[in-house]
């Protein structure tokens, strides 16, 4: 856990009068994003210990805090803006969000909060976070979902020995997939047992992350095991409703998820920018601000 840093009583107030904000009855969620968890003295009411949610990017510091019966989820250690860090804390906490719920999103520099956002989860007026269209289906285990999620944002952040690269991880409908696309290169998955290729092994990580040099799109089956890197996707025979800008890797993804129940999660290597499709369209992006390549 960070050592802790001078806190100002400007910021000893403000916290307090969030806290106390969260407090009413109206908020159902405290989201917390920061690695710096809320002092004991501040969280001696029980309900709004039991509104926390802790979004951290440390994995030991999860387990810390479960173990303190917290609420508490992983978010990737990279540097976003305020809004795209809360809305990665937002879809690794999606699970304990309802319909209709209402969530106070903190988060800041350090020790000090600097940005506080309202959501109403599956509102349609809120289409910073459209939580409703990212909740996938049950077949969809939530923790592959987040490991990919985790992959795509480090290959758009960490590019490959220096470079940037773009990806395309497709999710689940795995069958259809296969049946829709081709292999451009030899499957460096192929031979490797079921258990050896799951992405939710992090030893299989680093490989992933290199093999998103290869030309094409990653299958994955919904509980995670890696069926096929270097795939060629179907690109053509259905109208795309992609943004301007964005070429064949997204209109690829765009396809594909129209065509199939499979969900894609695009790297650009344009911009870095990762974008995950559902239905043919666009259902969440995280744009990077502090490209490490
Ligand atoms: N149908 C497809 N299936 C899998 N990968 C594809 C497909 N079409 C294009 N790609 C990959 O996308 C790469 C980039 O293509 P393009 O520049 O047109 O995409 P883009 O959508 O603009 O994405 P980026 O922002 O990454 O450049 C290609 O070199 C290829 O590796």
């Amino acid at each position: 856990m960070p050592s802790p840093d001078p806190i100002s009583r400007f910021d000893k107030e403000l916290l307090r009068a969030v806290l106390t904000l969260a407090s009413k009855s109206e908020v159902d969620h405290l989201l917390f994003v920061s690695d710096y968890p809320l002092p004991a003295e501040e969280l001696r009411s029980k309900s709004l210990k039991r509104k926390l949610i802790y979004a951290v990017t440390s994995t030991p510091l999860v387990a810390d805090l479960v173990e303190e019966g917290f609420r508490a989820v992983h978010i990737p250690p990279y540097e976003y803006s305020r809004m795209e860090k809360l809305k990665v804390a937002l879809v690794a906490a999606g699970n304990f969000l309802h319909d209709g719920d209402m969530v106070l999103c903190l988060t800041g520099h350090k020790r000090s909060i600097d940005t506080l956002v309202r959501i109403k989860v599956g509102a349609e007026e809120d289409d910073a976070v459209p939580l409703e269209s990212l909740r996938l289906p049950p077949e969809f285990d939530p923790q592959v979902v987040e490991a990919v999620i985790s992959l795509a944002l480090a290959v758009g952040q960490e590019g490959f020995e220096g470079h940037p690269v773009g990806s395309i991880f497709v999710m689940g409908d795995s069958i259809a997939v296969l049946e829709k696309s081709k292999q451009l290169t030899i499957n460096p998955f192929q031979g490797l047992s079921e258990a050896e290729r799951n992405i939710l092994d992090p030893r299989i990580h680093e490989a992933v992350k290199n093999f998103s040099v290869l030309d094409g799109a990653f299958v994955i089956r919904e509980d995670g095991v890696v069926l096929a890197a270097g795939r060629y996707l179907q690109s053509a025979g259905e109208e795309t409703r992609i943004p301007l800008g964005l070429g064949a890797r997204h209109a690829a993804a765009a396809i594909t998820t129209a065509t199939t129940k499979a969900v894609a999660v695009v790297v650009s290597q344009t911009s870095g920018s990762v974008r995950i499709f559902r239905g043919g369209e666009i259902i969440f992006e995280v744009h990077q601000s502090h490209r490490r390549i």
